[in-house]
């Protein structure tokens, strides 16, 4: 089985004015779009949003996007949003992404799910060696305890876990592009200006 976790649950300070994940890219709010493309290539989805009061301000028209998971930890960034979730998810692996990517690849999810099988995890690499832990695939229960350490070590980089992880493949940014020639997958909304005309 397969779980996606969707994080949502940050304060859009770079972004400024509203919630980011609910703008709208191509008629459709990024956290729609992001939850559509997970649609055929997991069997649940889990939205991870700060507490219940988030949820009810931002969220009450995607309350069919079930469940809503509530940080345990709070003020440290989205390794609470993963560390909550990862306990809720039933599948074997997950699929890790944030509301504010709007054109991730099902195509490029799906390869990750199959780069991870039998190891810990699969997470993009670039050429510069920047890795994309936000558009990862972890084995749960490994990830479960990477989390839990890189946290009571104080780390809350969201890569930091990863170094508590015994065998993570490193897929190549470049491998991808015979999936997603634009690597369109990995644009990540931070700031206004980020927003795609489309
Ligand atoms: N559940 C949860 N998710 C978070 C938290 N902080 C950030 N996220 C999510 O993690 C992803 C990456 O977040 P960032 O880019 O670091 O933060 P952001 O809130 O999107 O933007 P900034 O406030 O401008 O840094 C986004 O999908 C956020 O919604 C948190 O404290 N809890």
């Amino acid at each position: 089985m397969r779980s996606g976790i969707i994080l949502a649950g940050g304060r859009s300070t770079r972004f400024g004015g509203g919630e980011k994940s609910l703008k709208e890219v191509g008629g459709m709010p990024m956290i729609c779009r992001v939850k559509g493309s997970l649609d055929n290539v997991v069997d649940e989805i889990i939205v991870s949003v700060r507490d219940e009061k988030q949820r009810d301000l931002v969220f009450p028209y995607l309350r069919e996007i079930t469940p809503f998971v509530y940080d345990e930890l709070h003020d440290i960034g989205p390794l609470a949003g993963v560390n909550a979730c990862l306990k809720a998810a039933k599948g074997e692996y997950v699929v890790v992404v944030a509301c504010d990517m709007p054109f991730i690849s099902p195509e490029v999810v799906d390869y990750l799910f199959k780069a991870a099988e039998g190891h810990d995890a699969a997470v993009p690499v670039r050429e510069n060696g920047f890795i994309e832990p936000l558009h990862a695939v972890y084995r749960r229960e490994a990830m479960i305890q990477a989390v839990d350490e890189a946290i009571r070590r104080g780390r809350r980089r969201i890569a930091a876990p990863l170094d508590y992880l015994k065998d993570v493949v490193y897929v190549p940014v470049e491998k991808l592009r015979e999936i997603d020639p634009d690597l369109k997958t990995f644009v990540n909304v931070n700031r206004a200006e980020d927003m795609p005309a489309e």
